[in-house]
């Protein structure tokens, strides 16, 4: 089993998130970290050609700083994905949805190359928790592309369909606020 993902997740767990209040970000920025509506939806109206690359969905065991915010201790699916436009690598995003969310709303369980956002965000009982923000040290992510920046700014929200949460992290790529 990859230890990748474990890695990226661990690093993103111990990040300095913050209310986004509390940081000054550009307009561009701004716009994207604090978009609420789909990011997916959102790409797909900004480029030709939108593309989503599955790069995990492998079961966990769901890490202790998440017990409380989710489900408690228990497996959980770790998916990670990679969003592009016209090629370009625009958002990874890596997500927990724990193992009773997935047998309460089993298309969770088989999304595949769906973008979770198509189908969260038609769910009729979807509310979203605050959104964190946090500016991330590219040395400590292990993504299968070159990170230019040594840093690149990311976001964190729970979700939740009808009572049933998942957790859902975002890192933006320096293309995205150019879109
Ligand atoms: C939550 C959304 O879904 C996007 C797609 C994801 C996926 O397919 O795993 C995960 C997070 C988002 O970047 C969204 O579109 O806003």
């Amino acid at each position: 089993m990859s230890t990748m993902p474990i890695t990226t997740a661990h690093y993103l767990l111990q990040a300095h998130w913050q209310t986004p209040a509390a940081l000054r970000l550009l307009p561009a920025q701004c716009s994207w970290l604090l978009e609420t509506d789909s990011l997916t939806a959102r790409l797909k109206s900004r480029c030709q050609q939108f593309r989503l690359q599955m790069l995990t969905e492998q079961f966990y065991p769901l890490p202790e700083p998440l017990h409380a915010q989710l489900t408690g201790a228990g497996d959980a699916l770790l998916r990670e994905v990679l969003l592009y436009c016209d090629e370009q690598a625009m958002i990874y995003a890596q997500s927990w949805l724990p193992a009773s969310t997935l047998t309460a709303i089993e298309p969770l369980a088989r999304l595949g190359s769906q973008p979770l956002g198509e189908f969260i965000f038609r769910h009729p009982a979807l509310q979203r928790g605050p959104i964190e923000v946090a500016e991330l040290d590219t040395a400590q992510l292990t993504l299968p592309l070159p990170l230019t920046e040594p840093t690149l700014w990311a976001r964190r929200s729970v979700f939740w369909l009808a009572e049933h949460p998942l957790h859902v992290v975002e890192v933006f790529m320096p293309e995205v606020y150019r879109l």
